[in-house]
């Protein structure tokens, strides 16, 4: 094959879509044995992933293996296995009802048999389970995998505040970019247009063009005529905003269900942008401040997620029934998880041990709110009053 003949000519709504920086041109090299891709994880996010990327498996033969497997946390649904619901009526019946998923996406409800021989893996569960995924996956997935984590949240433990794809490096030994962006999975799922941002450090070890993962092979995984991405190598940067936004989205969620309207929510949008940021700077300098303003995975995601997520509505349903957290969970997404509640406790944990708490009083009040039961209302004093600005 001539080297023009083994590179694709993606169409220009698949690679050029939109301001792009990584990916100007629009040929991708077949690859020398197409890449063989699991999704791990299967909930509204993670089978709404493995829907784009398994579309892209079918569509690119010449770059991908057709067959996407999709690990499944198995449960039993009205006495069938959800396995079997989603292999045979292609439809996530609990996590992601009326979407028809691709024929070429099959479920596996083991998560060693579903990695086996793959060569690139796209991590999408919520983060809480992360550590005993990776347990499970040490010595089963070889130096050479990729990965992308699409989790939102932050390790913290004796290493500190971890980015969630270092500790997938760190645990597996594997090189993990990341995905986040303005994406409330039911309307990629129902394919309505958004944009998205990727997010990869080529790793020294690369062995070129054809042969392994570059941000052109990833931009063709993920790209989709509704789904726009831009891949960048931020990974700091979005993962930052991807977890805390969900913490923002919270504090939204309180104003909100105490009736307080837009002006509140806004304020609170406006100081959480403060403390993601300076979150970044204090304690990820390899994040770019432009990446908050200018990517999906920056302010934008921020707006849709305080808009229309899962955080503000439990956080809304929090303030007017007065319920707890875990109640108002569990009342309302029916298994699915509201990563803020978590992530809110992490970063209060990290901030104590870096004597940080009053650098970031609403991330604190948020906290305080779910765990100590402090009173929403007292949110406007509570950010007031650890004002770094006042005299
Ligand atoms: N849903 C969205 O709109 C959205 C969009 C962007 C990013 N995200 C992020 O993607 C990640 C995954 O979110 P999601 O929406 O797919 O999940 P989800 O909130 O729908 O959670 C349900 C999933 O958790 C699984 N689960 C339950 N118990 C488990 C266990 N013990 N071990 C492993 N898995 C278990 C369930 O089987 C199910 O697959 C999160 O970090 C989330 O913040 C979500
Ligand atoms: O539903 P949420 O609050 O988990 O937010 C969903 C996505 O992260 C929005 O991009």
């Amino acid at each position: 094959m001539s080297a023009a003949a083994d590179r694709l000519n993606l169409t220009s709504g698949h690679l050029n879509a939109g301001r792009k920086r990584s990916s100007s041109s629009v040929s991708l090299r077949a690859a020398e044995k197409p890449f063989k891709v699991t999704v791990i994880g299967s909930g509204n996010w993670g089978t709404t992933i493995a829907k784009v990327v398994a579309e892209n498996c079918k569509g690119y033969p010449e770059v991908f293996a057709p067959e996407v497997q999709m690990w499944v946390f198995e449960e039993d649904i009205n006495g069938e296995k959800l396995t079997e619901i989603i292999n045979t009526r292609h439809q996530n019946v609990k996590y992601l009802p009326n979407i028809t998923l691709p024929d070429n996406l099959v479920a596996n409800p083991d998560l060693i048999d579903s990695v086996k021989d793959v060569d690139i893996i796209v991590f999408n569960i919520p983060h809480q389970f992360l550590p005993r995924i990776c347990n499970q996956l040490k010595g089963h997935v070889d130096r050479h995998v990729r990965a992308i984590s699409c989790l939102k949240g932050f390790e913290v433990g004796a290493n500190g505040v971890q980015l969630l794809s270092s500790y997938i490096t760190e645990e597996l030994g594997i090189q993990c970019g990341a995905l986040s962006g303005a994406n409330i999975a039911t309307e990629v799922a129902q394919e309505h247009w958004s944009e998205t941002t990727v997010a990869y450090h080529i790793p020294k070890d690369f062995r070129g063009e054809g042969k392994d993962v570059d941000h052109k092979v990833l931009k063709a995984l993920f790209h989709r005529p509704y789904f726009h991405v831009s891949v960048i190598e931020d990974v700091a940067g979005i993962s930052i905003c991807g977890a805390l936004k969900n913490v923002v989205a919270l504090g939204c969620g309180f104003v909100e269900g105490l009736g307080w309207g837009n002006n509140a929510s806004a304020a609170i949008q406006r100081v959480g942008l403060g403390e993601i940021i300076r979150f970044g700077q204090m304690f990820f300098p390899e994040s770019r401040e432009e990446t908050y303003y200018q990517e999906s995975a920056g302010v934008a995601d921020l707006i849709t997620t305080c808009a229309g997520g899962r955080n503000v509505k439990v956080a809304r349903l929090m303030a007017t029934s007065g319920k707890d957290a875990w109640e108002c969970e569990k009342e309302l997404l029916n298994g699915q998880s509201a990563q803020g509640l978590i992530t809110c406790k992490e970063v209060h944990e990290w901030l104590e041990t870096c004597g940080s708490v009053e650098d970031f009083p609403l991330f604190e009040a948020v906290y305080q709110i779910v765990y100590n039961n402090y009173p929403m209302k007292n949110l406007p004093d509570m950010i007031e009053e650890l004002d770094l600005h006042e005299d």
